[in-house]
């Protein structure tokens, strides 16, 4: 329509209008033509701002019924700014400023919350098609998050990308039942043309056989197909006429695959304390009101409830510690000074992110321009008075706000246990104890396990959790490996004083018997 129009419009201006009926009855014509395509682009655009506008309002009411605090939630905002958004601002033909700062999301975080997915369900025992069709996990007041077919598929999809095949198959299983009642045909293509890749490297060459026996009858034409066909037929030994020896329909699943063997030793046990909700009652623990370790620090602040929650290990629990306006200065403060916490790669000595920790953290000190009330330095001195330990002789306040499910796997927060490499500085000594203060609470998940005690630490707001990781004697205590669960829904930030040996020698006197173990706080 355009290039008519632009012939017409090149004819009747090399020539004189005026001048003659005959151009002007050109010009007239072409008027209409002009008139009918701008209306028809008009119309064109109406439509499709229209569709765009439906989609908009979609995501909108969708927000409103559900909360940011569902791990389905989060990974379907971070979805949104890498896939859909960005489509929609070259539809728009209008640049929406927040994706080209560089600060929107990108495919890594869109891995890291498909992996976080991937973490709760196998710590928590959670079905894909389950959290794929909605579970409210502790959430009051808004509807259970739940997923499209499409972002179904792209969790599998990522999981397929990173070679995690085991995933990838639980989540294209949830997929293809979803697509079951929407029998969209192309969705279902892609579903099974990753799923039969996966089981087949699972070992599930059988059903991989199968899969492919209905991609052949959907797509005739992808000659891929029938060649994959014939790989697997030869995995099983079988011949071309072969009948199939099973047949499950179109009913594929993966529950019968097998998680790929733990990278690490406490990984089993690690995981049983983390879905333990209830703890079982323990009888020889006490609870009683701390009222300070006098007779070197008396008692300055108040006498704190206190819960003790295993006896060696010595780990306690203080309960209403903290206030809820502390947390929020605290909270603030950190605000600005949220980093990703790393580690160093021994090999190359760079600081590198670990997928172990999933966690943001942030470092405090007593001089924070913004700390007008002066809570840090308040803060330390509340815990030398509550622990007897000189926060004088300790690390800064470490505050951590934890990811999409974020976790920190079994470790020791003091370097000296068998096998560390490098022993803790000899002038300020090893950690000698830990204060993990909760600053927030999960709605569900996110406790913090001790593995060879056995037990879980509620993440209770306003709480916090002490224990020494020396002896008596400063020898290790490596019966204090802990563990923070991944948050299953819900927000946690905790804050962690390290107390370091020197400097406590007044306080925390050396027992002369080497295995002592620490029986007081
Ligand atoms: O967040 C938790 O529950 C534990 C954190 C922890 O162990 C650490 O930061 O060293
Ligand atoms: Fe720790």
């Amino acid at each position: 329509m355009r290039f008519f129009n632009f012939l017409l419009l090149q004819k009747i201006f090399s020539q004189e209008i005026f001048s003659s009926k005959k151009a002007l009855e050109e010009l007239d014509k072409y008027e209409t033509d002009l008139i009918d395509s701008l209306l028809q682009q008009i119309r064109n655009k109406i439509k499709q701002f229209e569709t765009l506008e439906t989609k908009i309002e979609n995501v909108k009411i969708q927000k409103r019924k559900s909360s940011i605090d569902h791990p389905i939630e989060q990974f379907k905002i971070i979805n949104r700014f890498v896939t859909f958004w960005s489509i929609l601002e070259s539809e728009m033909e209008d640049s929406l400023s927040f994706l080209e700062s560089g600060s929107a999301p990108n495919r890594e975080d869109l891995v890291g919350a498909a992996e976080g997915l991937f973490r709760i369900q196998d710590v928590y025992s959670l079905d894909s098609s389950d959290l794929a069709t909605g579970m409210s996990l502790g959430i009051q007041n808004k509807e259970p998050s739940s997923l499209t077919v499409e972002e179904t598929l792209s969790i599998g999809k990522i999981g397929y990308w990173q070679s995690d095949h085991y995933h990838s198959s639980l989540w294209l299983v949830a997929a293809w039942k979803q697509n079951m009642i929407e029998n969209d045909s192309e969705l279902a293509v892609q579903i099974l043309d990753h799923l039969a890749i996966s089981v087949a490297e699972l070992g599930d060459v059988q059903q991989a056989l199968e899969i492919t026996a209905f991609l052949i009858q959907m797509r005739p034409e992808e000659a891929r197909y029938g060649r994959n066909y014939k790989y697997y037929l030869g995995e099983l030994g079988l011949d071309e006429d072969s009948t199939l020896l099973e047949s499950r329909g179109m009913n594929f699943s993966a529950e019968h695959l097998t998680r790929p063997e733990a990278h690490y030793e406490s990984m089993q046990e690690y995981e049983r304390l983390c879905r333990e909700f209830s703890p079982p009652h323990k009888s020889n623990l006490k609870c009683f009101y701390w009222t300070g370790p006098s007779p070197l620090s008396p008692l300055q602040w108040a006498p704190v409830k206190t819960e003790e929650l295993h006896g060696d290990p010595l780990v306690v629990q203080f309960y209403e510690v903290i206030s809820d306006e502390e947390e929020r200065a605290i909270q603030f403060l950190a605000g600005e000074h949220l980093n990703r916490a790393t580690i160093q790669d021994p090999a190359t000595g760079k600081l590198v992110n670990a997928d172990y920790r999933i966690q943001k953290t942030a470092w405090l000190t007593e001089f924070e321009k913004l700390d007008v009330n002066g809570t840090i330095a308040k803060y330390n001195e509340k815990l030398t008075k509550i622990t007897g330990l000189d926060a004088d002789y300790a690390e800064l306040v470490q505050v951590g706000n934890y990811g999409v499910a974020g976790q920190y796997e079994p470790h020791w927060d003091h370097q000296s246990y068998p096998g560390a490499e490098n022993r803790w500085d000899p002038i300020e000594g090893s950690r000698i104890a830990t204060w993990l203060a909760y600053m927030s609470e999960p709605n569900m998940g996110g406790g913090t396990v001790f593995i060879q005690a056995g037990i879980q630490a509620r993440p209770i707001r306003n709480s916090a959790v002490f224990w020494y990781n020396l002896l008596p004697s400063g020898e290790s205590d490596d019966n204090t490996q802990h563990a923070a669960c991944p948050v299953l829904s819900g927000t946690k930030w905790v804050s962690n004083k390290w107390f370091h040996e020197r400097g406590q020698e007044f306080r925390r006197k050396c027992a002369l018997d080497e295995h002592q173990r620490n029986t007081y706080l």
